[in-house]
C-alpha cells in the first residue's frame, strides 16, 4: 500500500442530507491512510446564513433568527443521526460556540443596517465549522482517530472578502506548523474558509472547498483528490438535454479545464491548476453509488486517442457583432471590445474574427446585452458617428456548444464533422471558435436548438448511438414489416453501428399517433389503433413536423399508397425533416412537381431516399445513379419491374388461373393495396418514369407507350375486391394465351423499355412473349429484373436481379434507406 496521502471532499449534497452522513462516515472508515478531509457546509446552510445576514441589513432580526434557526436544526438533525447522548451534549456545546457570535453579529447588522463583506465572511465560515465539528465527533465516536481542523488556521488569503485569492507560500508556512499534530489523524478540514494576512475571516467563493481539497492535496503531497457528490461523474453531455449521456471514465487537467471553461459547474479552473502543477489526480465518485468508478482528471486522461469526451452548453447567453465598412482599419478591433467589455465587468465566453479583422463578435451573458452595447458603442463611438464601423443587432438567446477532447487537434475532420452533424440536423450556426490549444470547438446556436444540437454531436461522435426519429406513415405490408424489423434489428445496431431507430409516430389513413418520448415498435400498432378509436389521433399530419423536426435526426416514412404525399413531404423539407419514401406517386409527378420536390429537399440539405421504389429493395436507383453519376452513357434500360407481374406470368405458365394468382399474389404482399394498380400497367409505368427521370430525361406518365395486362375495360372497378372477383372473366382467355405462347417455345412476361434518344425518350411497358434466350424467360415468383446496356456495359449489360415485391425485402430497404441517414451523420457504417 502507497503512503501517499489521499484527500477526500464532500460537498454540501453529500452532508447535508441527514441520511448521507452515515455512508460518508463509513467511506472515511474504509479509506486508504493516510487520509485527510474536507468538507463544505451542511446542506444549505451557505445559503441560509447570507439570507440571515440580508434579512439583518434589512432591520428583519426576527426572520434573520429564524433563518439562522434552520441552521441549527439542520445541524441538531445531523448529529442526532451519527452522536450518541453524550456526543450530542458535546456537540451542542459547540453549537453554541460557533453560533453565540454569529447572533451577537446579526444584531449589530440589524443596528447599523449594513453587511460589509468582512462581516458576512464572518458569518458564512461557521458553515464548515460546523461540519467539521459534526463529522470529527462521529469518526471519533467510531474509533476513527480524526481531528477537526479549522483551515483558518493555515490558509492565509488576501483580503478580497468573498473571493479571497490564497498566499501559497504564506499557507505553506503555516501548513508546516500544523501539520506535526495531524499525525496518524485523519484531519477533518474545513473547506472555503480562510484568514487574511491582517487576521480576518474570508472565504474563497465558488468551488471554494475544492479549492482548499486542492490545496491541502498539494500541501500533503496527495496522490488524489476525491470530490464525493451526489452525481455520478464528469457526465458525456447534461443528462437533461441527452438521455444516453455517461459518465466518462478518465480525463486530462486540460481536458478537465477546457471542460470548466465552457460550462461545467462541477469543478472550477482554479481547482484543477493547482493539481496539474503538484500531480494529484482529481476523482469524481458518488457518495450515492460509491462502487461506480466515477471520473478520474489527470496527466495521462483518455488513452482512447479516438473519443473526444463531452458536449457540453452554456445557456442564455447573446452574440454582439461588430461590422467595419473599411478595409485596413487603423485600430483592430478586437482588443478595443474586449479591453472596453473587460472594464464594464462582462465576461466574454467566445471571440470570433475575420480573416482580415473586418469584424468581430462576441459571446456573452444574456443579462449583460445593454452593458455590452454600452461599453463598445462608447469606446468605438468615432467610427460609429462615420459610419465606418457599425454594432450588430445582436442575437439572443443564443447557446455555445462546445466539443472537448483531447485529441482533436491529431484527428482530421473533427471540426468538419462536428458542423456537419449540425447542419444536417437543420441547425443554423451563427458563429464558430476552435481555440489554438485545439482541444475544443464551439460554435454559437440559437437557443431553441439547444437540446438538438447537443444531442446531434453528442451521437455524431459515438458519445451515445445516433438517434434516427421516425415517424412512419402505413402500417400495412410494407410499415408493418418495417417495425418488426426494426424492433429485431435496433439492439445489434446500436452494439455494433451506434446507431438506434426510435419510432416517435405511427399513422394509417385514420390519423397518427405521436409520441416524442418514443413508442416501442411491437405495441404501436395497437397503441394507434386505439389511439384512433379513442378520436386522440393526429389527422393532420403536417402539424406535427414541427415537433418531428425538434428530435435527432427525424425523418418521415412513408410506407402508404396514399396519392397527395408531396405536399407533406415539401412541408418536411421545409421544416428540417428527411423523407423516406416507397411510394411511387409523388416521383411520378408531372415534371415540374417531381423537380420541386426534389430542389425543396436540395435547397434545405434534407434526404430524400427512394430506393424501394423500383424493384423493392434491389439496388436499382442507387446502380443508375452512379452510372450517371460516373459519366456512362445509357443506352437502353430494360427489364421486368413489377414483382406482382413476374408473378402472375410465372403461375400462369403453371397452369394457375389468373383470379386465383392475382388473390394469392395480393396475399403474399406483392401487389399495390388495389390490384388494379398493378394489372393496369401503372406501377411499372410510374417505375419506368422514375428510372427514366434519374437518367436526367424529361417526360410524364402519359409520355410512356403503356399496354395493360388486362383490357382497360375491367380497370374501371375501384373496389380491390370486386376487382379481383372480375377478373375471374378471364381466366380461360389467359390460359389460351398462354397455352398460344407455350406453342411457340415463348413465355409471356410483362417489360418495360427505356430508350434514351436525341428526339426524346421511348418508354414502353406491356405484355412481351419472350423466347427462352431472353433473360426475362427465367425469372420465377415475384422476381425483377432490371438491365443497363450502357457504353461501358455494351457486350454485357449490368443486371440486377432478385425479388421484387414483398414486404419483408421492400422493409429491409426501407430501413437501409433510413439509415443511410446515419451513415451521412457520422461518416461510417
Ligand atoms: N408491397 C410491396 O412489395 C412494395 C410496396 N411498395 C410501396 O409501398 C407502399 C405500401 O405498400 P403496402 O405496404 O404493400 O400497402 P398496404 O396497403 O399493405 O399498406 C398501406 C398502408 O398505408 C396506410 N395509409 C393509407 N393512406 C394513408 C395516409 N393518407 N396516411 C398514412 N397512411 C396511410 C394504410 O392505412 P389504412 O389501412 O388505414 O388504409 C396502410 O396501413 C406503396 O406505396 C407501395 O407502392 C414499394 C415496393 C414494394
Ligand atoms: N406492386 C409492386 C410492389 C413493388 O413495387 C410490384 O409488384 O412490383
Amino acid at each position: 500500500m502507497s503512503d501517499a496521502w489521499q484527500v477526500y471532499k464532500f460537498g454540501g449534497s453529500s452532508v447535508g442530507t441527514t441520511g448521507r452522513m452515515p455512508k460518508v462516515l463509513e467511506l472515511i472508515a474504509a479509506a486508504p491512510r493516510p487520509l485527510a478531509v474536507v468538507v463544505s457546509a451542511l446542506g444549505d446552510t451557505t445559503d441560509w446564513l447570507i439570507l440571515c445576514a440580508r434579512s439583518a441589513e434589512e432591520g428583519n432580526i426576527s426572520q434573520a433568527r429564524r433563518e439562522l434557526t434552520q441552521v441549527r436544526e439542520l445541524a441538531t438533525a445531523t448529529a442526532r443521526t451519527v452522536l450518541n447522548g453524550q456526543g450530542q451534549k458535546g456537540f451542542k456545546h459547540d453549537l453554541d460556540e460557533i453560533l453565540t457570535p454569529v447572533e451577537r453579529l446579526l444584531s449589530g447588522i440589524e443596528l447599523t443596517r449594513e453587511c460589509s463583506p468582512r462581516t458576512l465572511d464572518s458569518i458564512i465560515s461557521v458553515g464548515e465549522r460546523i461540519s467539521v465539528t459534526v463529522l470529527a465527533r462521529a469518526l471519533v465516536e467510531r474509533n476513527v482517530p480524526a481531528i477537526p481542523v479549522d483551515a483558518r488556521d493555515f490558509v492565509v488569503t488576501d483580503g478580497t472578502h468573498g473571493a479571497a485569492t490564497v498566499d501559497k507560500a504564506a499557507t505553506a508556512e503555516k501548513f508546516a506548523a500544523v501539520l506535526p499534530r495531524l499525525a496518524g489523524q485523519v484531519p477533518i478540514v474545513t473547506g472555503f474558509i480562510g484568514r487574511s494576512r491582517e487576521g480576518h475571516t474570508t472565504t474563497l467563493g465558488r468551488n471554494g472547498s475544492d479549492y482548499t481539497a486542492t490545496l491541502v492535496a498539494g500541501l500533503l503531497k496527495a496522490s488524489a483528490v476525491t470530490v464525493w457528490t451526489d452525481v455520478l461523474g464528469v457526465m458525456t453531455a447534461d443528462p437533461a438535454l441527452v438521455r444516453e449521456a455517461s459518465p466518462v471514465d478518465r480525463l486530462s487537467y486540460d481536458e478537465a479545464l477546457e471542460l470548466a471553461y465552457f460550462g461545467t459547474r462541477m469543478f472550477h479552473p482554479r481547482t484543477i491548476i493547482p493539481l496539474r502543477e503538484c500531480g494529484a489526480a482529481l476523482v469524481i465518485r458518488s457518495t450515492t453509488q460509491p462502487t461506480a468508478p466515477g471520473t478520474r482528471i489527470d496527466a495521462t486522461g483518455n488513452p482512447d486517442p479516438n473519443r473526444p469526451t463531452c458536449v457540453t452548453s452554456l445557456e442564455r447567453l447573446a452574440l454582439l457583432g461588430v461590422q467595419s465598412r473599411r478595409t485596413g482599419l487603423s485600430k483592430p478591433l478586437g482588443g478595443r471590445i474586449l479591453a472596453a467589455l473587460g472594464e464594464a465587468g462582462v465576461r466574454v465566453w467566445m471571440t470570433t474574427e475575420s480573416t482580415l479583422g473586418q469584424s468581430f463578435s462576441v459571446v456573452i451573458p444574456e443579462s449583460d446585452m445593454p452593458k455590452a452595447k454600452q461599453s463598445i458603442s462608447e469606446v468605438l463611438a468615432p467610427e460609429i458617428q462615420t459610419g465606418d464601423l457599425r454594432i450588430e443587432p445582436m442575437l439572443s438567446p443564443v447557446t455555445l456548444v462546445t466539443l472537448v477532447g483531447e485529441n482533436m487537434a491529431r484527428r482530421p475532420n473533427v471540426a468538419g464533422r462536428f458542423l456537419n452533424s449540425i447542419g444536417a440536423a437543420g441547425i443554423n450556426v451563427r458563429a464558430v471558435a476552435q481555440g489554438a490549444s485545439a482541444r475544443s470547438i464551439s460554435c454559437v446556436v440559437d437557443a431553441d436548438h439547444t437540446a438538438l444540437a447537443v444531442r446531434t454531436v453528442h451521437g455524431a461522435f459515438n458519445l451515445s448511438h445516433t438517434e434516427i426519429s421516425v415517424l412512419l406513415l402505413g402500417k400495412g405490408v410494407v410499415g408493418g414489416s418495417l417495425l418488426k424489423q426494426i424492433d429485431q434489428q435496433n439492439k445489434a445496431l446500436g452494439r455494433e453501428h451506434d446507431v438506434q431507430v426510435r419510432l416517435v409516430g405511427v399513422g394509417s389513413s385514420g390519423g397518427v399517433l405521436f409520441d416524442e418520448h418514443g413508442l416501442s415498435t411491437d405495441k404501436a400498432v395497437e397503441l394507434q389503433k386505439s389511439a384512433i378509436e379513442e378520436g386522440k389521433a393526429v389527422k393532420d399530419v403536417i402539424s406535427l413536423l414541427g415537433r418531428l423536426a425538434q428530435l435527432p435526426n427525424p425523418v418521415l416514412v412513408d410506407c402508404s399508397a396514399a396519392p397527395g404525399m408531396e405536399k407533406l413531404y415539401l412541408a418536411a423539407f421545409n421544416q428540417g425533416v428527411n423523407v423516406v419514401s416507397a411510394n411511387k406517386q409523388p416521383l411520378a409527378l408531372p415534371q415540374a412537381e417531381r423537380d420541386g420536390l426534389l430542389g425543396q429537399a436540395r435547397k434545405h440539405f434534407r434526404a430524400y431516399h427512394y430506393e424501394t421504389t423500383v424493384g423493392a429493395a434491389l439496388p436499382v436507383i442507387e446502380t443508375l445513379k452512379n452510372l450517371v453519376r460516373t459519366g456512362d452513357h445509357v443506352i437502353t434500360i430494360e427489364g421486368a419491374f413489377s414483382g406482382t407481374l413476374g408473378y402472375l406470368c410465372d403461375q400462369l405458365a403453371q397452369g394457375q388461373p389468373l383470379s386465383v394468382a392475382v388473390r394469392t399474389a395480393r396475399d403474399l404482399g406483392y401487389t399495390e393495396p388495389h390490384p388494379r394498380d398493378d394489372l393496369s400497367g401503372l406501377d411499372v409505368a410510374r417505375k419506368a418514369v422514375i428510372l427514366a427521370r434519374e437518367l436526367g430525361l424529361r417526360l410524364d406518365l402519359t409520355d410512356v407507350e403503356l399496354k395493360p395486362f388486362v383490357p382497360e375495360s375491367y380497370l374501371k372497378e375501384s373496389d380491390p375486391e370486386k376487382f379481383m372477383q372480375s377478373l375471374t372473366a378471364l381466366d380461360a382467355e389467359f390460359a389460351q394465351r398462354v397455352a398460344a405462347s407455350k406453342a411457340q417455345g415463348k413465355l409471356p412476361r410483362y417489360l418495360a423499355r427505356i430508350t434514351p434518344g436525341a428526339a426524346g425518350a421511348k418508354v414502353t411497358v406491356g405484355p412481351v412473349d419472350v423466347e427462352t434466350a431472353h433473360p426475362a424467360s427465367s425469372l420465377r415468383g415475384a422476381e425483377a429484373f432490371v438491365a443497363f446496356h450502357t457504353e461501358r456495359y455494351k457486350e454485357y449489360p449490368m443486371v440486377v436481379r432478385g425479388a421484387g415485391a414483398g414486404g419483408a425485402v421492400t422493409a429491409a430497404g426501407v430501413l437501409a434507406d433510413i439509415l443511410r441517414l446515419a451513415q451521412n451523420i457520422r461518416g461510417r457504417g
